[in-house]
């Protein structure tokens, strides 16, 4: 399939080899100073560009009814816009954090330990991300996530989301160079620690998430994410 590019950098370069490798066309790789020019002819847009690029790119691709996978994060603030907007123009439009197959699995132990440390008061929670000092948001998409995971998965929901940013689960984001992406979940008591982590060891798995998640979604319509390309909504 012809695959658009809507950022060409660490994770657009990598993405590229990784679809060529998978008998794939690549018609655009737009960085900044770039046009649009070659979008059109695109089966799919894959976009991993930057958070203040990441809407004008959405909504060019649905207005062009151009099936988008976007993995760029720090813009969540708008994401209920963005569903409603691919919704109301019939588009396809798939956001995922974090696109490596092991951080999907991680996401779900992440929502199980939830169910199960709910009831246990004694423990309370945080999260810990690390990353490259290249990264422009902060905390990750993926940590984001994990709190979503969290709050959705303890049923006495002692916190929103916006309360969970706000502190009620501490989000420590550690920038270190040449880190790709390390994420814990930590449940601490006065007694012990309970910790799950992932570590990313390259950007690998991001990339080929992506292209897989782009090969999914094509011919479809509607707002999906990696849950539907992983067949792991319960
Ligand atoms: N969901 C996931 O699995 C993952 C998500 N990410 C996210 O992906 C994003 C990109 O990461 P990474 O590749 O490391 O970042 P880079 O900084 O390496 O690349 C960003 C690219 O975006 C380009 N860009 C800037 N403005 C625009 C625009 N208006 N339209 C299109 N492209 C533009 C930049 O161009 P220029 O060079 O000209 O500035 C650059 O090519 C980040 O938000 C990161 O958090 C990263 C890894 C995994
Ligand atoms: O910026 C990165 O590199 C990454 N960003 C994503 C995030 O914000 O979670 C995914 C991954 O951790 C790498």
């Amino acid at each position: 399939m012809k695959i658009a590019l809507l950022g060409y950098g660490k994770m657009g370069q990598i993405i590229e080899r990784i679809a060529l490798e998978r008998n794939h066309e690549i018609v655009l790789r737009k960085k900044s100073t770039d046009t649009f020019e070659g979008l059109e002819k695109a089966d799919v847009a894959i976009d991993f560009s930057i958070p203040d690029a990441a809407v004008t790119n959405i909504k060019k691709c649905v207005d062009l009814q151009i099936p988008i996978v976007c993995g760029t994060t720090g813009w969540l603030e708008k994401y209920g816009e963005m569903v409603s907007y691919c919704l109301q123009k019939e588009g396809a439009f798939l956001y995922g954090s974090n696109f490596s197959l092991g951080v999907n699995i991680f996401f779900e132990l992440n929502e199980q330990l939830a169910k199960i440390m709910h009831r246990f008061n004694e423990y309370n929670v945080s999260i810990e991300e690390i990353h490259h000092t290249q990264k422009l948001d902060a905390p990750s998409g993926t940590a984001i996530t994990l709190a979503q995971g969290i709050i959705a998965n303890s049923h006495y929901v002692k916190w929103t989301l916006d309360e969970a940013l706000e502190g009620e689960i501490p989000i420590d984001a550690i920038r270190k160079e040449n880190v790709p992406g390390t994420h814990s979940v930590f449940y601490d008591s006065a007694i012990d620690q309970i910790e799950i982590k992932h570590t990313a060891h390259n950007r690998e798995g991001f990339a080929l998430g992506a292209v897989i998640a782009a090969e999914w979604i094509l011919n479809k319509k509607g707002v999906f994410s990696m849950k539907d390309v992983l067949d792991l909504k319960k």
